[in-house]
């Protein structure tokens, strides 16, 4: 749709302009530093940074149903770099100049409903999001449209060249820094760090593909995550994971999606996410503030984190009631099916703390909860929903096993409804299905297939005698019709069919 085909007290905020005063502030000492350079850390303390707009009340002199009709109207708008999460520009990188953009085609993922039958399975409706619609198909790639734009604009505006993005995954991060750096091309390569043999065949070959140097290093996520921060350190590298604050702001845009998916009202709704690296939950309660703050939503949605029993660490903390006796402490990892979520050690703890604490204060204790579930009920949930229409990954199935426990721990009144993230595409994951249907989980994950959700392929052959095509062969018309119809007949057969 043209601009000029707008409401006129739409146009002139259709094409957002270049504002704000963007600040690095650190969550530990509260020191502020300017974006001019790429920092992770507090350069004083150490401690996470957030990015944070100085010039935020400026936005406040536009009401939030504005707002909502600014965006609603945006959605429809042609020009590439206001297609993804840019259309959201005044909210997550206002002083980004729209020629800056990348845009590979993320955000804008489907809400899809749960059918009647799943419903009835967790006793309340739900939704998925399905965030492996997105480029690299996982929700990672709305971080990287930010934090690649962003680079991209240092690179624009003060001429760098060779820039190295690093960064450590358990799959998908790598998948998406590598893809977003491929389409610079000029001037920036990729490397990523990857736990030996702890992401999927699906996963490894992202990066491969891309043309990323791609590294892999013994030990777990959180080894890989310890060299990334060592090498951004000592090294001239861009660190391209979550503790890079471009990526949350990217990732917000995932609130936004679901306010606006839901006409902006969302005090009903239960987001839920499982947590790893704790930059989705950050980015997701962090979105849901904002908006709340420009008017744009009345009330808060609750927040439903999700962890494994294998990987737990945010769960532990939140056991404890006492805000002041809450300890974090980070955990020894165990084999997860929901392997994008295998940290134990997340670099966002300290985000997580401030946010829940903030969000708390305005919704209430139970609009943030944590839940633990166990990796058998995490794949009959994910094997579960995509009998039922869906392409969960398994930390999609984290999720709905995790919605399914709070609502049977009678931790969801009646009249809310789930958003779950199914973070990643299904496919990304397939081997931990097939594990499943063929029982051969290693003991560590203490997953047992139940039959019912079990599913092999059956190789059907016509009876001996018959002939049978062979590949690169041919095969007389007669030959083939008595091959047809055998086999036909066998598949009839066996799926108890009757003439
Ligand atoms: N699950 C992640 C782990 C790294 O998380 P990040 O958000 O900090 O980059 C992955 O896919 O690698």
């Amino acid at each position: 749709m043209k601009c000029t085909d707008f409401p006129e007290s739409i146009r002139p905020y259709v094409v957002p302009e270049v504002a704000g005063r963007y600040i690095y502030r650190c969550l530990g000492c509260q020191a502020t530093f300017g974006v001019e350079e790429l920092l992770y850390t507090c350069p004083q303390c150490g401690s996470v940074l957030m990015i944070r707009d100085e010039d935020w009340d400026r936005l406040k002199a536009i009401p939030g149903p504005t707002w909502r009709r600014i965006f609603d109207y945006r959605a429809m708008v042609t020009e590439p770099a206001l297609k993804g999460i840019y259309r959201f520009h005044e909210l997550l990188g206002s002083i980004l100049p729209l020629d800056a953009v990348i845009y590979l085609g993320e955000g804008h993922t489907p809400v899809v409903q749960a059918n009647a039958k799943m419903r009835d399975w967790v006793g309340r409706p739900f939704f998925f999001k399905n965030d492996g619609q997105n480029p690299s198909a996982s929700f990672k790639d709305r971080g990287m449209a930010s934090a690649f734009s962003y680079l991209n604009h240092l690179i624009k505006s003060q001429g760098l060249t060779q820039v190295l993005a690093v960064c450590a995954s358990t799959g998908d991060t790598s998948a998406a820094a590598a893809l977003y750096a491929s389409y610079l091309v000029d001037g920036v390569t990729s490397a990523v760090l990857l736990p030996q043999g702890k992401v999927t065949p699906q996963q490894l070959s992202q990066p491969l593909g891309s043309g990323a140097r791609v590294i892999e290093i013994p030990g777990v996520f959180d080894d890989c995550m310890k060299i990334v921060e060592y090498l951004a350190e000592h090294y001239p590298v861009a660190l391209m994971n979550s503790k890079n604050a471009w990526r949350i702001l990217g990732q917000e845009s995932y609130s936004y999606e679901i306010a606006q998916a839901f006409d902006y009202e969302v005090a009903d709704l239960v987001v839920t996410v499982p947590i790893g690296n704790a930059g989705n939950i950050t980015a997701v309660m962090a979105g849901f503030l904002k908006l709340h703050d420009l008017g744009i939503i009345t009330q808060l949605p609750w927040i439903l984190g999700v962890q494994s029993h294998h990987a737990d660490p945010v769960y532990r903390y939140y056991l404890e009631p006492d805000p002041q006796k809450r300890e974090f402490r980070p955990v020894t990892v165990q084999p997860s099916v929901a392997q994008a979520a295998m940290i134990g050690n997340p670099v966002s703890m300290p985000r997580v703390v401030q946010l829940v604490e903030q969000f708390r204060s305005i919704a209430g204790d139970q609009a943030v909860q944590v839940v633990q579930v166990t990796e058998q009920e995490i794949m009959d949930a994910m094997l579960r929903a995509n009998r039922n229409g869906h392409i969960a990954c398994t930390q999609g199935g984290e999720c709905l096993a995790g919605w399914r426990r709070a609502v049977a721990d009678g931790a969801i009144p009646d009249g809310k409804v789930g958003v779950l993230d199914a973070t990643a595409h299904a496919l990304k994951f397939a081997i931990f299905q097939e594990k499943y249907f063929e029982d051969r989980f290693e003991p560590e994950f203490g997953v047992v297939p139940k039959e019912e959700l079990r599913n092999r392929p059956v190789l059907v052959r016509p009876p001996q005698g018959v002939p049978c095509p062979v590949p690169g062969a041919g095969m007389d018309a007669e030959s083939f019709r008595a091959f047809v119809t055998a086999t036909g007949d066998a598949v009839a057969s066996m799926l108890g069919l009757r003439k």
